[in-house]
């Protein structure tokens, strides 16, 4: 492999580390913690999944083979990350008087609609909890024994049993043993549930038979045995969201250590994005109020703005999810459209890719995945007058392979996404526009002024001089 070393942060360390597969024969073995499917995905569950797909771009652009699984929690996630609360599918089918299997259905859908919207590359694989749950019986089976204890509620990991629990929480601060939630009986507080017990009397709609009664797996066994099943152990990187380093990942680490009876992780490196953030803090299914992406995309914001957005800062730093920032991202996508088309105009024939922008991309995004550092060498490559304009096509190739924005593909017209209760389609209004022009050409600013003020009460804002050539969007 030639080019830039890849190096990425390595949460369990604390530190950036360089970055080799375990067995370059297999390729790199990659598992990210899914979504639970209660509940539409927020753009912050997406910003995980974006992420997900510049890594898993990076290392397909670096020239290793991948094998990449996300898996869809559709049993297990409590409403909190510990062990307190309902499943919290369940609850969901509760609240909205249905089948969980319906629930889980319907969210998984919409999930892979905002994957396929964001132009998120298909993982290997899509792995199902409920698809596993004899293996995660035969798993608890094997570290019952020396690890687990139980009580009437379930079946209980003792976190004593392994060596360093909680290491890549940095060590369980106070803050997050407040958020571990009591149950009568276990021996320590960050002890969890590998497998709940159905209660008494009670039948819930997902529930298996078990040699610890009838019941449901825990929310972090799920993870440990599909990433086992398909990657094996130890695997090269474990990725999921910053909150998944307190609790989640420690819990999967732990149960992996028990199942091979080392020290250890199961995963060379555990990577984790930072959050997406707004006025009230991180943004959260559980807290409600939370902006989703078919809600953009009906407001009439074009999808990759989004995407755009999220690569516009590191991974590792919070993003602010605000109109302004969306606005600049959505204009920056545009300018670049409109770039790419003005070259398309000029292009001739087949195009070199030029290597010394190349270099820059590499070097960017070899350096912990700092698209923020290549989304500027894009910029100034594309306005590189030294390059001819089919040049500078091929080297935008390279680059999108990467960003996956789809810049060779995207329009004008594609970009001009109509909000969802708009009252004029996107014809009609270029219509009233040439109207317009052909008004002011014979200087009949009065018919002009009318089409206008029409279109503003259609929702419309006509954009006389913008320097991107936009001429209209709309009204936000
Ligand atoms: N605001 C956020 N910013 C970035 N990533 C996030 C954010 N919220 C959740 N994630 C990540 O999204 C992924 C999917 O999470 P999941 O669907 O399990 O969310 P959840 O825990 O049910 O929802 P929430 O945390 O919003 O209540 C996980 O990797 C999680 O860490
Ligand atoms: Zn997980």
């Amino acid at each position: 492999m030639t080019g830039a070393q890849l190096t990425l942060y390595n949460s369990l360390t604390r530190s950036l580390e360089s970055f080799q597969p375990l067995d370059p024969e297999q390729g790199v073995r990659v598992y990210s913690c899914g979504p639970t499917v209660y509940n539409y995905a927020h753009l912050g569950n997406l910003r995980a999944y974006v992420f997900t797909d510049t890594l898993s771009r990076v290392l397909t652009w670096k020239g290793y083979p991948l094998t990449h699984v996300i898996n869809i929690t559709d049993v297990g996630h409590l409403t909190s990350d510990a062990d307190a609360g309902d499943d919290k599918m369940e609850a969901a089918a509760k609240a909205q008087a249905k089948s969980i299997w319906d629930i889980a259905a319907h969210y998984t859908a919409a999930f892979k609609q905002n994957i396929a919207d964001l132009n998120i590359r298909q993982p290997t694989r899509w792995s199902v909890a409920t698809d596993h749950i004899a293996e995660m019986i035969d798993f608890a089976e094997k570290i019952a024994p020396e690890h687990c204890y139980e009580l009437e509620s379930g079946l209980y990991f003792d976190t004593t049993s392994v060596p360093d629990y909680g290491r890549l929480a940095g060590n369980q601060d106070d803050a997050a043993e407040g958020r571990i939630d009591p149950v009568a009986g276990k021996r320590h507080p960050q002890d969890f549930a590998i497998w709940r017990k159905s209660p008494e009397g009670e039948q819930r709609q997902m529930e298996w038979d078990s040699p610890w009664g009838k019941g449901a797996p825990g929310w972090h066994l799920e993870c440990s045995v599909m990433s086992i099943k398909y990657l094996g152990a130890p695997f090269d990187i474990h990725t999921g969201g910053i909150d998944h380093r307190e609790i989640h990942h420690p819990n999967e680490i732990a149960q992996n250590q028990a199942f091979c009876g080392c020290s250890d992780t199961g995963s060379h490196f555990w990577m984790h994005n930072n959050f997406l953030v707004d006025r009230q803090g991180k943004m959260s299914k559980s807290k409600g109020g939370f902006t989703t992406l078919q809600s953009l995309i009906d407001a009439g914001v074009h999808p990759l703005a989004y995407r755009l957005m999220c690569l516009s800062a590191q991974y590792r730093s919070e993003l602010e999810f605000s109109a302004e920032n969306l606005a600049a991202a959505l204009t920056r996508l545009k300018r670049l459209v409109m770039t790419v088309s003005a070259l398309k105009a000029r292009a001739e024939g087949d195009g070199t890719v030029p290597v010394n922008w190349l270099e820059r991309l590499d070097e960017a995004v070899s350096d912990d995945l700092n698209t923020p550092k290549a989304l500027p060498a894009l910029d100034e490559m594309l306005a590189e007058k030294k390059l001819s304009p089919v040049d500078r096509l091929a080297g935008l190739a390279a680059f999108d392979a990467v960003l996956g924005l789809r810049l060779l593909e995207l329009t004008r017209e594609e970009l001009r996404v109509r909000p969802a209760n708009a009252t004029i389609s996107a014809e009609e209004i270029e219509d009233r526009l040439v109207e317009r022009k052909e008004a002011r050409l014979v200087k009949d600013f009065q018919r002009s002024d009318m089409i206008r003020d029409e279109l503003t009460a259609a929702g419309v804002e006509v954009m006389d001089g913008d320097p991107l050539g936009w001429d209209w969007k709309p009204a936000i």
